[in-house]
């Protein structure tokens, strides 16, 4: 109940045109009551022998038409104006949906897959329409109609409509036990459609590792036993379902069998008319309707239920990185960056970083190296506050970073990462994402230096070659130097380059390595490389290891101290690759 007031409450901008449709079913509800009324009193017309039948038959006759053709309007209003204000709040909660996902921190996707979340977005919220345009409407419908047909049964006949209330507790008590049994079912089956929907998203997104590894044949089994399995609960359910119906239509049909013998009784004694009974027993098959509907009701409930708490479970979900209230905004950074004691870990039993301290001047170029895992990516996550440290602080120009708002927080930050995702558009679009007004001469020039405008000007329409999903059309290295561009072109006081030239062969990373040298001259650069050849002109190097700062100095510093750096160095020019390491 506590879901669906909150999707009423959520909806209050399309209220009135829920209202318009409500409105317009409670009339057609009413109106519908006029149909049995008008055949109970035509067969008392005909059986008293009434001389004006035929006048008294037109004016019933057209009143019934009119009921008609207004039940037709209201009908027309009910359906357009429910689906009206529920598929816009269904656009609208997608994007609030997807806005949602889109803020929370990195932390919220480690141990989700991307199709569950899509599956919310797009077949949880459905769930929305159902209710506002299927099961209230159904439930104001039922309600009224079981109210309105109780009161026409007492007033044709007081012991007539007290015999036909005997299935109602019997009715009432199956539809309580269907709805307890029946919930978890429906929610299970929602469950296993978002599974299926995760695994297949998966796959499609690694089709390719799938036929390198011909693994095709151990991916089919596995979506086709996911399929099997929702299938499977679905059945579940529906058996249930199956069984309960016909047990609704015979409760029901029992009301009207005591209605027929009892109704023939008071007949044959003479205190019913044969008109009444005609009209209570028509009357009387409206009177069930609504309990039997309250079943079905009663499932679409279940299942809208289920979809919109998966919604609102998004919705409500608490960001790891949270904005303090009224965050101030960073102004003219010039690049100082402090790491004040700061440890970290994703989960509590695997530490990595501890007590880290690190004072970075503005206009530093430092590069973190150490072997991999060793936790160089995870500082420039802190520094953007995809993660935000257990321990310690984290200032830029004296601004701790929890205090200001991520919009400028990130706004000073460029980063070019190891792996670069390009968007579906053209390549004027990809380089000028993040700086959408930088005109085609800004973006050539960044291009031109990220050493990416002789591959782009000899693509099939240059800039505005449409590069595909995931950028596919372009080579790794390719879409790497497109990444430096975007940096490049942002301008940004603080650089991040996350093995930003792994990708290139030697003579392109040399190039680029001028140009990024060129780049990180006016702003604090922080490189993360294995390949320390790339790093020996950096003002610092910062050597991690065993969660903390094992060394810390220049290149030449650094070998003659003879230690960890003086053993990785030779090994990166091997280019070998290092080991895993732990600190416990
Ligand atoms: N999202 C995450 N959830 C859990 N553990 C993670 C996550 N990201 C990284 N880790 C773990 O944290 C450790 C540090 O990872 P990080 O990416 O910072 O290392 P790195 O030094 O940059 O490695 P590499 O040189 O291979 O890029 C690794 O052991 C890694 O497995």
């Amino acid at each position: 109940m506590n879901t669906c007031i909150k999707v009423i409450k959520d909806a209050k901008k399309y209220w009135i045109y829920i209202l318009i449709g409500m409105l317009a079913v409670s009339i057609s509800t009413i109106l519908q009551l006029y149909s049995p009324w008008v055949l109970k009193e035509f067969t008392e017309l005909a059986t008293n022998g009434d001389r004006d039948i035929v006048k008294k038959s037109f004016y019933m006759g057209s009143i019934l038409l009119f009921t008609y053709i207004i039940r037709g309007i209201c009908s027309f209003l009910k359906g357009y104006f429910t689906h009206y204000g529920a598929y816009h709040y269904v656009a609208d909660t997608r994007k609030k949906l997807y806005d949602k996902v889109q803020n929370l921190s990195l932390g919220y996707f480690n141990d989700k897959q991307t199709g569950q979340i899509v599956s919310r977005i797009l077949n949880d919220v459905v769930n929305a329409e159902l209710l506002i345009a299927h099961v209230i409407p159904d439930l104001i419908v039922n309600a009224l109609m079981f109210l309105g047909v109780a009161i026409m049964l007492f007033y044709i006949d007081v012991k007539l409509a007290l015999a036909s209330l005997i299935s109602i507790p019997f009715l009432m008590y199956a539809n309580m036990t269907y709805s307890k049994y029946v919930l978890p079912l429906w929610r299970e089956n929602q469950e296993t459609i978002g599974e299926l929907s995760g695994s297949l998203q998966d796959n499609l997104s690694g089709i390719k590792e799938i036929q390198i590894f011909n693994k095709q044949e151990y991916e089919a089994k596995k979506i086709g036993n996911l399929a099997k399995k929702q299938t499977n609960v679905f059945l579940r359910a529906t058996k249930s379902s199956e069984i309960f119906h016909p047990s609704i239509t015979f409760l029901s049909s029992i009301g009207s069998v005591i209605v027929i013998i009892y109704g023939g009784y008071l007949n044959s004694i003479g205190e019913v008319s044969v008109a009444d009974i005609v009209g209570f027993i028509t009357y009387l098959n409206l009177f069930y309707q609504p309990i039997n509907n309250l079943s079905g009701v009663n499932e679409q409930i279940n299942n809208a239920i289920a979809g919109c708490e998966r919604v609102f479970e998004v919705l409500e979900e608490q960001s790891a990185v949270k904005e303090i209230n009224n965050p101030t905004g960073m102004e003219n950074i010039k690049g100082n960056i402090e790491l004040n004691n700061i440890s970290f870990h994703y989960n509590e039993d695997i530490p990595i970083l501890k007590h880290i301290n690190l004072t970075i001047s503005a206009g530093q170029s430092v590069a973190f190296v150490g072997t991999t895992g060793v936790g160089k990516t995870t500082i420039s996550s802190l520094l953007n506050r995809f993660y935000d440290p257990i321990k310690g602080k984290i200032y830029i120009d004296g601004y701790d970073i929890k205090e200001v708002s991520l919009r400028s927080l990130r706004d000073n930050i460029s980063m070019v990462l190891q792996d670069t995702f390009l968007f579906h558009g053209t390549v004027y679009d990809n380089i000028a994402y993040g700086y959408e007004h930088a005109s085609k001469e800004e973006i050539e020039r960044a291009a031109k230096a990220a050493k990416a405008h002789e591959f782009i000007i000899d693509l099939e329409q240059g800039y505005d070659t449409v590069i595909g999903e995931r950028g596919t059309r372009l080579s790794g290295g390719q879409k790497q130097r497109i990444s430096i561009a975007r940096a490049i072109l942002r301008d940004t006081p603080i650089l991040i380059l996350d093995e930003a030239t792994s990708s290139l062969d030697t003579k392109t990373e040399q190039e680029i390595q001028e140009a990024l040298e060129k780049l990180s001259r006016n702003r604090t650069t922080i490189i993360i490389a294995h390949r320390l050849s790339t790093v020996k002109k950096v003002d610092k190097i910062v050597v991690l290891d065993q969660c903390e700062i094992a060394e810390m100095g220049t290149h030449e510093e650094l070998l003659n101290k003879n230690g960890i750096y003086a053993k990785l160095y030779p090994k990166s020019l091997d280019k070998m690759q290092n080991k895993h390491s732990l600190c416990y």
